[in-house]
């Protein structure tokens, strides 16, 4: 099953987590720009499964795999054609962990609904096409978008903003920057402590925990999007709403600006170097759809994970009784975690299609 998003920088998706490989064909990157390999696989091992024990069990090397229109020397990947093919092979899949599944689906996972439309069509192990295996491929076009935003001076970074009620130190809204911290994605090592408790916790009770991830982009200039569907929000929000387990965005100040006067969520504009700036950033950049050159800001709220050990109550699809529901397997205790990269990605192939339009 394939799933596409962009019109200038077309991505389609394929694969499942529990098919041989996974992958994504780019479309209309720029001719004979290059990418760096080395590069693109240090991000993809920022998401990839198995590196710590606030992730799955489930270790994947994540290895990207050029397949199709780039001309690889050393560790530079030449773009020669308008489509490329990446992929990822799945080396690591226990399909067994999901044959009860078939039957007694899990309460918030895609089982029931993927039964519901494409009844046993679908290879459904390892949550098939829904799985948050298919970020690893966005990774990878989200990974090559990073790289030649920075060529156009587009810094984007992300942090793990909460977890369950613990949030880390705040963002600066008007020149943001995420600090390398010791391998867990906060800005604060203390916060990032106090959700590492919460989430073996979580892990230890058979349960899961959820949390917010705050992604930004700064040095974006102003000027993109438009009024209404061409909006920066409206391009933004259905590749974010494509990151399983995603359920709420916001940009800027976002729901906590209904709670504010007009005076207070205003933000003054002034002159800094000849250039317009504002004061205050709860604008997240975007004023009427279009970018102001304010950094960018959106938060994505994220579900705590679904498969938890804890027995749960469900339904026998074919016997059509209540049932009991173990799950086996190995799970995220919170998807938040190793979700910070992806939504990175997600923010730069956005901004790489609203860019590459402008130049038209
Ligand atoms: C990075 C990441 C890792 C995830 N890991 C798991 C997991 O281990 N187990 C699980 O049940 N769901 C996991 N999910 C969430 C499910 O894929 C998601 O909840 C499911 O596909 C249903 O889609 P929905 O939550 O968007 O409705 C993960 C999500 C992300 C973003
Ligand atoms: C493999 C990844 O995460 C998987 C995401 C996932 C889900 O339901 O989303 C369920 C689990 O799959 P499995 O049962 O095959 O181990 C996770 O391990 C990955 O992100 O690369």
């Amino acid at each position: 099953m394939n799933s596409s998003f962009g019109e200038k920088i077309k991505i389609t998706i394929f694969g499942g987590s529990h098919e041989p490989e996974i992958g994504v064909h780019i479309q209309g990157l720029p001719r004979f720009t290059a990418f760096d390999l080395k590069e693109l696989q240090e991000f993809l091992d920022e998401r990839a499964p198995g590196n710590s024990p606030f992730t799955t069990t489930r270790k994947e090397p994540d290895l990207v795999r050029p397949e199709r229109g780039l001309r690889i020397i050393d560790n530079l990947a030449v773009i020669t054609e308008p489509v490329v093919t990446l992929t990822i092979a799945n080396t690591n899949t226990r399909s067994e962990d999901y044959k009860n599944l078939r039957d007694i689906p899990r309460p918030g996972h895609a089982d029931y609904t993927a039964w519901i439309k494409y009844g046993n069509r679908l290879n459904m192990a390892g949550g098939g096409p829904f799985s948050a295996r298919m970020t690893a491929p966005l990774c990878i076009a989200g990974g090559i978008a990073l790289q030649l935003l920075r060529k156009e001076g587009v810094e984007i970074g992300a942090h793990l903003y909460s977890v369950g009620s613990i949030r880390d130190a705040a963002l600066n809204p008007l020149n943001p920057d995420i600090p390398t911290t010791s391998g867990f994605p906060t800005i604060s090592r203390e916060a990032g402590e106090k959700m590492k408790e919460e989430i073996l916790s979580a892990r230890k009770a058979g349960d899961s925990v959820g949390g917010i991830v705050e992604v930004y982009a700064k040095n974006c200039p102003a000027g993109l999007g438009g009024p209404m569907y061409d909006g920066v929000e409206s391009v933004l929000s259905p590749i974010f709403f494509g990151i399983p387990a995603v359920k709420g965005i916001e940009f800027g100040a976002g729901f906590a600006a209904s709670g504010m006067r007009g005076s207070e969520n205003n933000d003054p504009f002034r002159m800094e170097g000849g250039q317009v700036r504002t004061s205050t950033n709860h604008h997240g950049g975007i004023l009427g759809g279009i970018t102001s050159g304010m950094p960018i800001i959106a938060r994505l709220a994220f579900k705590p994970t679904p498969s938890i050990a804890k027995a749960q109550q469900s339904v026998s699809l074919s016997r059509k009784e209540n049932e009991t529901l173990s799950i086996r397997g190995r799970h995220d205790p919170c998807v938040a975690v190793r979700a910070v990269p992806v939504c990175r990605a997600a923010m730069a192939i956005g901004l790489l299609n609203m860019i590459m339009e402008e130049k038209e």
